[in-house]
């Protein structure tokens, strides 16, 4: 039997739904008298880490998640990981680990659009076929994965697409990795590159900007007020901004201010292509590194690792084209 460590941090499928309808934490994890059932599959031993909102959880707590991860690894011998969480920032959790972690020994993320009284409520089913997926011999060289909803997604391109339905995480980009059958665990893709980061904290100030019409530089100004280490911009298309703030990137990139650019849209890569004011080609020329079709959550996440191990412009030009 395969042994699987669980880590609990939270999110709705560790909360309940009462009498006003209001649904939050309350006292004892509900999945635990789902144990048995799980040992059913596999051995588990599990870990309560927190009882977070996700929306409460920061990439200090996630690091924090890694690190109980590596130190319970080093103790006892775990063929796969699954990490309960919220699923609001679910995605960002997911792809940081996957920043963190090599892809030896598989790490699994679920959690629960429905709470656990309610009727219909997906946690059960989402934990048991996570417990599953990392308990496959086929996970591992996957990177970090996020199962919902009988599908399996990669942490870089998966995001959450839908406030309420089960259904609510896709990979826009290039769909699932591999789907939950009542019997298999069936993968159609495997990552072609790996990416590793070793920190020990987070002190990093990375800031996250959309782009939209008529956007203007009173946001930049209010910006240089405070003390920032980096920022992305989620880029209009292809990668082009505003004209009205173009002053006000030179100044940061004049000041060593690395500013990252992706894309509003959901698939697609921002390219260095047009050549007007603003436009991504003169964008490029005046130092703004082009990201590898992250959103941008998730690549302001790579930002705050990557700025913990350099802040050589080309270095970190060289670790977004990754
Ligand atoms: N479905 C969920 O888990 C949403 C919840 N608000 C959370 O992210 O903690």
């Amino acid at each position: 039997m395969k042994k699987i460590l669980i880590v609990h941090t939270g999110g709705t499928i560790a909360m309940k739904e009462n009498q006003a309808g209001g649904v939050s934490i309350e006292g004892k994890h509900p999945l635990s008298s789902f144990q048995e059932r799980l040992a059913s599959i596999a051995s588990i031993t599990t870990e309560h880490f927190s009882q977070l909102p996700s929306a409460h959880i920061s990439p200090q707590i996630v690091l924090e998640v890694a690190k109980k991860i590596k130190d319970l690894k080093k103790k006892e011998q775990f063929d796969g990981v699954v990490i309960t969480h919220g699923t609001d920032t679910l995605e960002e959790t997911a792809y940081m680990l996957d920043l963190l972690f090599s892809q030896d020994c598989p790490i699994v993320l679920t959690g629960a659009m429905k709470s656990s009284n309610e009727l219909g409520s997906d946690g059960p089913s989402n934990l048991m076929a996570a417990v599953r997926v990392a308990g496959s011999n086929e996970a591992s060289g996957m990177g970090v994965l996020v199962v919902m909803n009988d599908e399996v997604h990669s942490a870089k391109y998966v995001t959450k697409t839908h406030t309420s339905s089960i259904a609510a995480f896709e990979s826009p980009q290039n769909g699932p990795v591999g789907i939950v059958t009542k019997k298999d665990v069936v993968f159609f893709y495997k990552p072609l590159s790996e990416e590793n980061y070793s920190i020990e904290t987070i002190e990093k100030n990375v800031l996250l900007l959309k782009a939209y019409s008529g956007m203007g530089s009173e946001l930049f100004e209010a910006i240089e007020q405070i003390k920032i280490d980096g920022i992305v911009i989620e880029a209009m298309g292809q990668g082009n901004l505003p004209p009205h703030i173009v002053p006000s990137l030179e100044k940061m990139i004049a000041n060593d201010i690395p500013i990252v650019l992706v894309s509003r849209s959901q698939k697609g890569f921002v390219q260095p292509v047009y050549d007007y004011e603003g436009g991504g080609k003169q964008l490029k020329k005046k130092g703004v590194i082009f990201s590898n079709g992250l959103s941008g959550q998730k690549a302001r996440l790579k930002l705050l690792i990557a700025l913990q191990t350099t802040n050589d412009f080309n270095q970190l030009e060289k670790i977004f084209a990754l």
